[in-house]
């Protein structure tokens, strides 16, 4: 049986179902937003009803989207835990559009005053920023060809949006990035506005976007891994249905925002994981650091060590104690913490996330897009220790194997999970080390050639360490030059 609106297995589906009116436009309708703020919609819409119908859009790739129009916008989630596998089913998603696509009725519904909040899940290389300054990418063709007219990037897209809802009246309207970066809200706006200035828009747009719409920040948490046949035919076994598009994720779920919606929002209070506070920044910081952070440290040693799974390089002993330390001698104490936040249970409970055979998230997907992830989860907590005169060992070494995944030295091999990592930057990179004659020109080459900001770059004691974890790694593998790293700790928080 095919799943659709006619066969909605009402006893799986998630909170109840959204009316046909929409007031949510989503772009990026791929497998996050799938498995988090459409579930989280879901519950609201049982507790409290409302007009908040999805639109559901996606940039460039109409695969997910094709593929919903096929099952009436209904999909389902297999939850897989240590403890067992569960399908459910979400039907919020009422309307479907592809931007490259049908790029005048995107902005057309940007623009309609029924639709009261544009959420994002682009990733973070869809904001297009530059690596140096964080503002746009003037040197990407695509910011570019947006500036001259088009509206194919996402900030292009929304700014344009933005310009057309005020030309057909200006209704409120709030932005909700909800991808993983630092101050994700404000980063967006800045971005957006940038855009705008570019464009010349005129000073009554800009007191009209200062009164009427917001950008609040988020921090969103919930591992989605990527749908292959496996998670289709656990779902045929478990649920009786085929769906072709299943999202695949974990049981824990959170999302904290800030309470800034220009024109309401669903009842979220209600969904699970769901919180409301004025301390989203350290939340993020919180999670950017300690969460992904490792996941990066985790998903490069484990490639460079031929294992391809998260659980199946977070369970190596030598993997394991990099992360502690990591994240006991420069994540955590760079954040100032939200109030009555326990680290050692959210660390607990961190590896135990990690350690999910059952979701099997591969290392390749967590080790993808790095040159724009690692600028989330890097530089900051760096540059503290580097002021302070102590160089951050397992920073380093988190740029070092990144470096030797997705750009190794000449006549080094990084096997094959590497290779298979999406690296958006992997032709500039190599194009940045074509002339290095060793390994230390190789990684002088990718530090000082614009891929991270100039601020870290500026400290040479980092950029000189990298290096030598790189040469460690080519020339005696991963393993040693996780150990030169760890016996590089600092005394006192070995002992503390
Ligand atoms: N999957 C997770 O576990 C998870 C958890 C928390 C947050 N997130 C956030 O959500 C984002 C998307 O995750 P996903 O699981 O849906 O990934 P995915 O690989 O399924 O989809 C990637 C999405 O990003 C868009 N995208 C990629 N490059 C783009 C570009 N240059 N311009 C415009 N759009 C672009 C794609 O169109 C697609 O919608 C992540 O990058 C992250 O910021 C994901
Ligand atoms: O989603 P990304 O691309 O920012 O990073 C990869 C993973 O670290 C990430 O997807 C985590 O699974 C997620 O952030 C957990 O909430």
């Amino acid at each position: 049986m095919k799943l659709d609106r006619k066969h909605l297995p009402l006893d799986r589906r998630i909170g109840a179902s959204a009316p046909a009116e929409t007031g949510i436009v989503h772009i990026g309708i791929a497998q996050f937003h799938r498995a988090h703020a459409a579930v989280a919609t879901a519950q609201a819409l049982a507790a409290e009803p409302g007009e908040w119908g999805i639109v559901g859009v996606a940039s460039h790739n109409p695969a997910v989207v094709n593929a919903l129009r096929e099952q009436d916008g209904v999909y389902s989630i297999l939850e897989l835990t240590p403890e067992g596998e569960s399908v459910s089913v979400v039907d919020v998603h009422r309307d479907f559009a592809v931007a490259a696509e049908e790029t005048e009725r995107v902005l057309d519904l940007l623009a309609e005053p029924r639709h009261k909040i544009i959420t994002l899940t682009v990733s973070e290389n869809g904001y297009r920023r530059d690596s140096r300054t964080g503002g746009l990418d003037r040197s990407d063709p695509a910011v570019l060809a947006d500036f001259a007219g088009g509206a194919q990037t996402t900030v292009g897209l929304v700014a344009r949006g933005l310009v057309r809802r005020f030309e057909r009246g200006g209704a409120p309207v709030t932005v909700l990035s909800c991808d993983n970066m630092v101050s994700a809200g404000d980063v967006t706006r800045s971005l957006v506005v940038e855009f705008l200035e570019e464009i010349g828009a005129g000073p009554e747009f800009f007191a009209w976007l200062e009164a009427n719409v917001t950008f609040p920040n988020a921090m969103v948490d919930r591992i989605v891994p990527a749908t292959t046949d496996a998670v289709r035919e656990a779902v045929r076994r478990i649920a009786g249905f085929d769906d072709a598009v299943p999202v695949p994720a974990e049981g824990f779920t959170m999302w904290v925002m800030e309470d800034k919606f220009a024109a309401g929002r669903p009842a979220w209070e209600h969904a699970d994981g769901v919180a409301f506070t004025d301390e989203v920044g350290k939340y993020e910081l919180v999670k950017l650091r300690l969460l992904n952070g490792s996941h990066s440290l985790i998903s490069y040693l484990g490639a460079l060590d031929g294992r391809e799974t998260i659980p199946d390089s977070r369970t190596q002993p030598f993997v394991e104690e990099c992360v502690r330390a990591a994240l006991y001698d420069e994540y955590l104490p760079s954040i100032d913490l939200p109030s009555g936040f326990d680290p050692d249970a959210y660390i607990a409970r961190l590896f135990v996330r990690w350690t999910n055979f059952a979701l099997g998230d591969k290392t390749a997907r967590v080790g993808s897009d790095g040159s724009a992830k690692l600028l989330q989860r890097i530089p900051a907590p760096a540059i503290r220790l580097l002021e302070k005169g102590s160089v951050p060992q397992q920073m380093a070494l988190t740029a070092a194997a990144w470096i030797a995944c997705v750009c190794p030295p000449q006549g080094f091999d990084p096997g094959p999970i590497a290779r298979e990592m999406v690296e958006p930057k992997r032709e500039a990179l190599a194009a940045a080390t074509a002339g290095a004659s060793n390994v230390r020109e190789h990684v002088d080459a990718v530090m000082r050639g614009g891929f991270l900001p100039d601020e870290l770059v500026a400290y040479e004691a980092f950029t000189r360490r990298v290096a030598e974890l790189v040469e460690a790694i080519v020339r005696d593998g991963v393993r040693a030059a996780a150990a030169d790293a760890l016996a590089k700790r600092p005394l006192e928080d070995r002992e503390g």
